[in-house]
This record gives C-alpha cells, sequence and structure tokens, in this order.
C-alpha cells in the first residue's frame, strides 16, 4: 500500500449552509486536518465528557480551498501539481494508476475530477497533460497510442456513457480475463490523438450520466463513473519493439448520504445501492490494506 497517496479538501460553504448559518468547523495546517467539535463549544473547562474537543488526521496532501483571497488557497491548478502529475508520470512510466474522489454528497468530488467550464479539473488536465508537447508524457512521435472508455455503475449496473443514446442503457458485464484482469464486455474504445478529442468524449459521458436533485445537492451524481485512458507507449526491449500498456483509471464516486425517508422509491433505492457499494469499496480496500 505503500503507492496509496491520499489527499483531503475542504470546499467553501455552499448557499444553503450559509443560509442554514454554517460554520467551519476544519482547519488545514500542511497535512494536518484539524477538526472542532462545534456541539462542545459550550462546555465548560473540566466537565465531565470524554469527547474530544479538537480531533487531528494526518494526509499525505491537505487543500484549504475555501477561500480563494487566502494565501492557503489551494487551486485547481495546485491539486493537478500534486496529483494529476504524479498520475502521469506512473503512467509514463508503465504503471497502472487510480485516483478517485472519495466523499459524502456535496463534498467537491465532481468539482475536483471534472471541475467547471471557468475552474478545470483533474480529469481535462490530465488528458491536456497527455498530449502537452513541452511534457515528457508525450513525446509527439506517434510512439503513443492513447485511447478513452467511459463508464458509469448506476444502481448496481454498468453502462457505457460513450455509447448512442439507444444503446446507452444496455447493461454491460463485467468479466475476468486470465492474464489481463477485470474488464467490461463490449465497453466501446476510443482512440483519440489530441487533447480536444479526450475533453469531447468526457464532456460526452458526462452530459450522459446520471445526475439528480437532493436535499443536500441540486446536481447530485447518482453513479459512479470512471473514465479510463489507456496509454500504450512503443518502447524497445532487448533491441525488440514491443509496447507498455498503462491504464489510468479517473473515479468519480458517487456520495455517501443518509437515506431520507421522504425521498421517492427512486432517490431510495439509488442511495441504497450508493451506500452499498461504498461499503464495499472500504472493505476491499482494508482487505488489500491487510
Ligand atoms: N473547491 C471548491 N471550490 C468551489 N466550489 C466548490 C468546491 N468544491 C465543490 N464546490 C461546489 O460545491 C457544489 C458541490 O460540489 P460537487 O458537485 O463537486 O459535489 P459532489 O461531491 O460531486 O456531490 P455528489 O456526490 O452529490 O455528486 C458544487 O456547486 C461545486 O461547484
Amino acid at each position: 500500500m505503500a503507492n496509496v497517496k491520499v489527499a483531503v479538501r475542504v470546499r467553501p460553504l455552499n448557499a444553503r449552509e450559509s443560509a442554514d448559518g454554517g460554520k467551519l468547523a476544519v482547519q488545514v495546517d500542511d497535512k494536518l486536518v484539524r477538526i472542532r467539535n462545534v456541539k462542545l463549544d459550550g462546555r465548560s473547562e473540566g466537565a465531565v465528557d470524554s469527547r474530544e474537543k479538537l480531533l487531528e488526521f494526518c494526509f499525505d496532501y491537505c487543500y484549504w480551498s475555501v477561500e480563494s483571497a487566502d494565501p492557503h488557497y489551494a487551486s485547481q491548478e495546485e491539486v493537478f501539481q500534486d496529483l494529476g502529475v504524479s498520475v502521469l508520470a506512473g503512467a509514463s512510466e508503465g504503471y497502472n494508476v487510480c485516483l478517485f474522489a472519495y466523499g459524502q454528497t456535496g463534498s467537491g468530488k465532481t468539482y475536483t475530477m471534472m471541475g467547471t467550464p471557468e475552474s478545470i479539473g483533474l480529469t481535462p488536465r490530465i488528458c491536456q497533460g497527455l498530449f502537452c508537447p513541452e511534457d515528457s508524457f508525450s513525446d509527439g512521435q506517434n510512439s503513443s497510442r492513447v485511447e478513452i472508455s467511459f463508464l458509469e455503475i448506476y444502481n448496481e449496473r454498468v453502462r457505457d456513457l460513450l455509447r448512442g443514446e439507444q444503446k446507452k442503457r444496455t447493461s454491460l458485464r463485467v468479466r475476468e480475463h486470465p492474464e489481463k484482469g477485470p474488464y467490461v464486455e463490449d465497453l466501446s474504445q476510443h482512440m483519440v490523438t489530441d487533447c480536444k478529442q479526450a475533453i469531447d468524449l468526457l464532456e460526452e459521458g458526462i452530459a450522459n450520466r446520471m445526475t439528480a436533485a437532493t436535499h443536500n445537492h441540486d446536481t447530485s451524481s447518482r453513479s459512479h463513473a470512471i473514465f479510463t485512458i489507456q496509454y500504450t507507449q512503443a518502447i524497445l526491449e532487448n533491441n525488440l519493439p514491443s509496447e507498455t500498456v498503462s491504464k489510468i483509471n479517473l473515479v468519480d464516486l458517487a456520495g455517501s448520504e443518509r437515506a431520507d425517508p421522504q425521498y421517492c422509491r427512486d432517490r431510495l433505492t439509488e442511495g441504497s445501492n450508493i451506500n452499498k457499494s461504498l461499503v464495499t469499496l472500504g472493505i476491499v480496500i482494508s482487505a488489500l490494506g491487510k
């Protein structure tokens, strides 16, 4: 697990949180995040209460993205320089790399992974990095090939986000290849030769993704989305032409949330499937850690 890095990002309060009088209970200090238990603010010193007023957690990277005027503000570019550049470096060395955003609904996963037109996120920046001629990731001499696929897992079903309207809703099967490992049967692969083609595919897939309004978030992603870049480099091995294939999986998970009995049935089914899959992901990661 030495190659696993964990970053945490603090976003600004949203309009609803500000209107409800919400206050930030989180501070960032280099690699430390401090969380103040605001419920204990009125507690008198010496009171018999075992709860901690301040909890500290350490991460590989902590980003404070609350106020752009703040000297410690972490922009999309800064996040890319830490995380995106190491994804590109890993892929250029021939490794498979996975970057995923995890967090409760409305916490800023899609903003970090995809961004907005004014403030683009990690995935389009990684696409730019792959094709940027000044970068060592691509030597601009056609010795590498880039193929893209984009799927979502919605209600435990896998769907291709880059198929035409009609086929889009067919659910695909996940299979295991004895050598290549798990793969999605019939998932469309799209060869791209420049950054614009890659970003067009990303935007097409985002437009096809399932979103819905929830109490916490007006455009909540209701599916897990996996944007996969297959990066094949022609190399010379023992003077013989060969290829290294790296996969970059960029994952924007759906957010965990509390089940609200007032939601309609669709929202509740989605929510329980989202929570179930996130719990399973947690089990898988801790099993890998062991
Ligand atoms: N670092 C940030 N700076 C400014 N705005 C942010 C930031 N992070 C998130 N936001 C805003 O907060 C809102 C929720 O963010 P986002 O859509 O990324 O949440 P999410 O975690 O993907 O939610 P869900 O799981 O429900 O899809 C959006 O309006 C987004 O623009």
